[in-house]
């Protein structure tokens, strides 16, 4: 996955992407930024030609024909204005509505791609550049915008040229060197020069730009990344508060912060500096530009070619013309800001799911029989050479009771993450009832599975919601659970009961103890009523009381189940009927405890050396 970040697509076909997307959030919003633009349009232009009448009329002294104009410019203008507003208000409305559903995207994705590619740096890295991208610089809205005055800006630009071509042609009255200067060839040779003049100028301003945002885009991405984690995860995190007031860590945090609070500032500055200077010399551009067009004009006006009244219009036609030519160069380096970032989004909506291949439906059996075998599997971790698992082939026998035990790091919890297909093997194969695990569908496979991982999550919403992994419960299968789980009681207690909600103790949730955490991630894994219940090390912070109690209901717990264990509590393991242990990667030894105690091999050793110490 790439690092850092690059523009795939070129700024405008990310750009015209988003776009595309925007319209299917809401159809409506692009019609309406057009006639948003025509008006915008609109309102100078009728202004110029009537003002232009207004004063032919009044050197004419046709004052009644020229009050009559001025009403009718007013009237417009308060329409048309008036129109535009509106028209404002509800595409900033509706712009806003869809960066929410864009959002919303964001998250889905995020929760619907597999665990393998959201582990990934670089995916990481693209959903926090998107972030960041619309926190920031407005995101998908913003680009909507600029697009907009660059239509509005082109409409400008096709008036004023149609109208600066007009006058060009003017001929003049007086003959002679001035009459000569201002001939309609001359005129538009003046014209295309000044023009071509300012749209190089422009260029170069706007190339300069663009390498000097792309060289800024890397650190300025990385930086804010950083204080974005250390906001939401340090200093806002109230539950690291403990470890920081103990350890005394805020000196050290405050000089981590310190550090990239001063490279982000280094990059403000430097965009500050960059915009600055652009604008100068934009402004530099624009006022030569506009001194050829007053020069022209007045030249026209003086040689006779066009009336005093036409002046105001040609003139205001020029300055708008020079307003546009900005405005477009300005809004396209917007764009290609912003783009920069946002091509992240793209290319994170285009992930595919690795996961999603198989269509092979799971056949529902009442009598749970369903056989798992590992069939010379190997796996590194993506990005990694290091085989975690070496050559695994092994049968899970049906409705077992299976432990898997070894030293850390032996590549337990991985065996149970390929199993579960977080991951698939890099090589060999997992088949269920004999056939490939990856044929199967992904969904109906990961429901044969409850699962309390090593690093249980619960998450700060209400309990029931925690448990049944829905909104919708079945309050007496809940409470089943929470029994066998050793927290029917606990619950029962709490004011709201199933709606207690966990850890937002500031709106009034509950924080937990982590053994009673665990508990109900345990309770979590029965209310699934999957066919195998796996358990990696789910009694590491239960009291010895509750541990004991468990234990001896294990065989309630799982039923006729299948259940992998994993434990470094060797006594606990003493209830399966099949030990598997692992050593760095590899089936070291494999049998029942009566049988590996008989080998006197690693089993026994982790046995004698844990029974020693609690002897
Ligand atoms: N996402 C990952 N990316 C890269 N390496 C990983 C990842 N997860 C685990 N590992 C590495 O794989 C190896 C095996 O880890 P695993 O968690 O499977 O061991 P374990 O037997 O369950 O250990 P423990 O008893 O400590 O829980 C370790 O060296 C670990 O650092």
């Amino acid at each position: 996955m790439g690092s850092g970040v690059k523009n795939k697509h070129s700024h405008h076909k990310t750009g015209f992407r988003l776009m595309k997307l925007l319209h299917q959030t809401d159809p409506d919003i692009i019609p309406l930024s057009m006639l948003l633009s025509l008006l915008q349009t609109a309102i100078p232009y009728s202004g110029f030609f009537l003002f232009a009448w207004i004063i032919d009329c009044l050197t004419q002294s046709k004052y009644k024909e020229a009050l009559h104009t001025a009403i009718l410019l007013i009237g417009i203008n308060l329409l048309l204005g008036l129109l535009a507003d509106l028209l404002s208000q509800t595409l900033d409305y509706k712009g806003k509505a869809s960066a929410v559903s864009i959002r919303y995207l964001i998250r889905e994705k995020a929760l619907a791609l597999d665990l393998e590619t959201m582990e990934n740096a670089g995916v990481q890295e693209k959903i926090n550049t998107t972030e960041f991208a619309m926190k920031l610089y407005g995101g998908i809205e913003q680009v909507m915008k600029c697009y907009q005055n660059i239509f509005t800006a082109l409409l400008s630009v096709i008036l004023s040229i149609a109208m600066i071509f007009i006058l060009c042609f003017r001929k003049p009255e007086s003959r002679g060197l001035l009459g000569a200067a201002v001939s309609p060839g001359m005129s538009v040779l003046f014209f295309a020069g000044a023009l071509g003049v300012v749209i190089l100028w422009q260029r170069g301003i706007s190339k300069g730009l663009a390498k000097k945002q792309e060289a800024n885009r890397n650190s300025h991405v990385k930086a804010e990344h950083q204080l974005g984690y250390m906001l939401s995860q340090v200093f806002m995190d109230y539950t690291k508060g403990k470890v920081i007031r103990i350890s005394d860590m805020k000196g050290m945090i405050m000089k981590r912060y310190g550090v990239w609070r001063k490279i982000t500032r280094k990059v403000y500055e430097e965009m500050v500096t960059m915009y600055k200077k652009s604008d100068t010399l934009s402004n530099c551009a624009s006022g030569i530009f506009t001194a050829f067009s007053y020069l022209l004009v007045f030249l026209k006006v003086l040689t006779g070619a066009v009336s005093i009244g036409s002046f105001a219009k040609y003139v205001g036609a020029m300055t708008q013309f020079n307003t546009a030519l900005s405005d477009i160069a300005g809004n396209n380096q917007d764009i290609e800001e912003i783009c920069g970032y946002m091509s992240s989004f793209l290319e994170f909506l285009e992930l595919e799911n690795k996961r999603e291949t198989g269509s092979i439906p799971i056949e529902k059996r009442l009598d749970n029989v369903y056989e798992i075998e590992f069939r010379g599997v190997s796996f590194a971790y993506p990005g990694s050479r290091e085989k975690i698992l070496n050559n695994i082939s092994c049968k899970i026998r049906l409705k077992d009771k299976m432990a898997l035990v070894g030293e850390n790091g032996a590549g337990k919890s991985t065996f149970i993450k390929l199993l579960c297909r977080l991951y698939d093997p890099t090589e060999g194969y997992i088949t269920l009832n004999g056939v490939d695990i990856r044929k199967y569908d992904y969904r109906e496979y990961l429901s044969l599975f409850g699962i309390v991982f090593q690093d249980f999550k619960l998450f700060a919403f209400p309990i029931g919601d925690n448990i049944a992994a829905s909104k919708e419960w079945d309050e007496e299968k809940l409470f089943k659970c929470l029994k066998q789980a050793g927290m029917k009681e606990w619950v029962q207690k709490k004011k709201a009961g199933l709606n207690t909600n966990l850890y937002t103790i500031q709106n009034g949730g509950e924080d937990i103890s982590g053994g009673e955490a665990q508990k109900l991630a345990l309770a979590r894994a029965l209310y699934k009523d999957a066919p195998f219940v796996i358990l990696d090390e789910p009694t590491a912070a239960l009291d010895p009381l509750s541990e004991y109690e468990i234990y001896t209901r294990f065989d309630e717990l799982v039923q006729d189940k299948t259940s992998i264990y994993i434990s470094h509590r060797m006594s606990s393991c003493r209830f399966c009927d099949d030990i598997m242990v692992l050593r760095k990667g590899e089936i070291a030894e494999r049998g029942s405890h009566d049988k590996l105690l008989k080998q006197d091999g690693i089993y026994t050793n982790l046995w004698k050396a844990q029974a020693k110490y609690y002897a």
